[in-house]
């Protein structure tokens, strides 16, 4: 399927309205940096990319200001982010007693500008859920979009 030229179906035309109205030159969306899942045991969560599928996979590091514990699983293109709940009041914890076996959690894309995009957001009525991004499990800025306004997924984005 080819967008170059010819008769374009009406999807595609309306695609292609939708690429050239990407509204700001201020910042741009940038690579997919992890998929994170949710797992009520981080060690047997580890050991199945470890051990079982040969992947090589980060210490386990507390983020007592998240409110997690993460193990960083290394991909090729991306990484995996393996949370377990840190605390008394851990994001995590009400996702992981619906979410019995655990789940995916949240998907984290990188950008140039974390104060434009937020801005960008904001003004679309995406709920970003801190007033200020904060430093994430990299070492640089992070904020979270609600899913609800994310077609049901959390999204994080970070400054790379
Ligand atoms: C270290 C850092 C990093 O990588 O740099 C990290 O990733 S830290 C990763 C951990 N940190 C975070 O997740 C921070 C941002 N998260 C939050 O602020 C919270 O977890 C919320 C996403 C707002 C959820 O809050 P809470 O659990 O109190 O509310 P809730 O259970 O009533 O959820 C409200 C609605 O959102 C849905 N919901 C909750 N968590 C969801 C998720 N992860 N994906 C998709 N939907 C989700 C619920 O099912 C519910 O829908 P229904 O009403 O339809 O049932
Ligand atoms: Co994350």
């Amino acid at each position: 399927m080819s967008l170059g030229g010819g008769t374009r179906t009406l999807s595609q035309s309306a695609w292609m309205c939708q690429a050239s109205q990407v509204p700001s030159t201020l910042w741009k969306l940038g690579r997919l940096n992890h998929v994170a899942i949710a797992t009520p045991n981080l060690e047997a969560s580890t050991a199945l990319y470890r051990d079982v599928l040969g992947a090589q996979v980060s210490q386990p590091e507390d983020l007592p200001e998240h409110g997690v514990t993460t193990v960083f699983v290394i991909l090729d293109n991306t990484k995996l982010e393996l949370l377990y709940p840190l605390g008394n009041n851990s994001p995590i914890q009400n996702f992981l007693d619906k979410n019995k076996s655990g789940g995916l959690h949240h998907v984290c894309i990188e950008v140039d500008n974390i104060q434009a995009a937020m801005e960008e957001v904001k003004a679309h009525k995406v709920r970003c859920l801190s007033k200020e991004p904060r430093i994430g499990a990299h070492g640089k800025p992070v904020v979270f979009l609600h899913p609800k306004d994310c077609a049901g997924v959390l999204v994080e984005l970070e400054e790379a």
